[in-house]
């Protein structure tokens, strides 16, 4: 598994291999030994899976709070998304910074979102399909979002298709983070 680092401490792409053969490939899309040797020793409790059946379909900037915080492992299994992670940590020298990652099934890429970061994506091909693991479960006390289009986030696309709770988030700017730099 290739491990690559990005301008935001903690947030990795991971590159798990494929072993092709005349069928295809097969290939370990999880794996908690080489994910610990690697130095990632995260317990992921849930994992999801969302269809977006439009391109240009955008879920984000979501977040659950502590106690309930969530690390993501994110991959794309079908068609292809931009996966955005932001540092929303006060007192973090990168807060309020992001970074966008192509995710798709092509590429096999996967993006580690730890804590403390806000999640979204937006959909680049119809029907496509993501699937993540968290680290926690799903607690709607502690979800909240961010306006997508507040953070100066390059999604690529100016008029996304968005939920009804996406359409009406807030500004980062006016938002408060639950999140603290170095809290465990
Ligand atoms: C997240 C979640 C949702 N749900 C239910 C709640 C709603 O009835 C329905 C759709 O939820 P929502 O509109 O929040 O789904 P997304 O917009 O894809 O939200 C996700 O999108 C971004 C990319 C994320 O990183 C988060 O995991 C998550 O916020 O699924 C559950 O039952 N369990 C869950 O863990």
């Amino acid at each position: 598994m290739q491990i690559e680092t990005t301008a935001l401490d903690g947030v990795l792409i991971l590159t798990p291999q494929r072993f092709g053969d005349a069928r295809g490939w097969f290939s370990e899309t999880f794996n908690a030994q080489r994910m610990a040797a690697a130095g990632v020793s995260t317990v992921f409790v849930q994992d999801n899976h969302s269809f977006s059946a439009a391109k240009g379909t955008l879920r984000g900037l979501h977040y659950q709070k502590p106690p309930h915080a969530q690390d993501k492992l994110v991959r794309c299994s079908r068609g292809a998304i931009l996966d955005v992670a932001v540092d929303a940590r006060i007192g973090s020298a990168t807060y309020g910074k992001w970074v966008a990652v192509e995710l798709t099934a092509a590429n096999g890429r996967q993006l580690l979102v730890p804590k403390g970061f806000l999640h979204g994506f937006v959909t680049t091909a119809p029907e496509t399909e993501v699937q993540y693991k968290c680290s926690d479960v799903y607690a709607p006390d502690c979800d909240g979002g961010v306006r997508w289009d507040s953070v100066g986030i390059d999604w690529g696309v100016t008029d996304p298709v968005l939920s009804a709770k996406d359409q009406v988030a807030p500004a980062f700017a006016d938002w408060q983070s639950p999140f603290v730099y170095g809290a465990a």
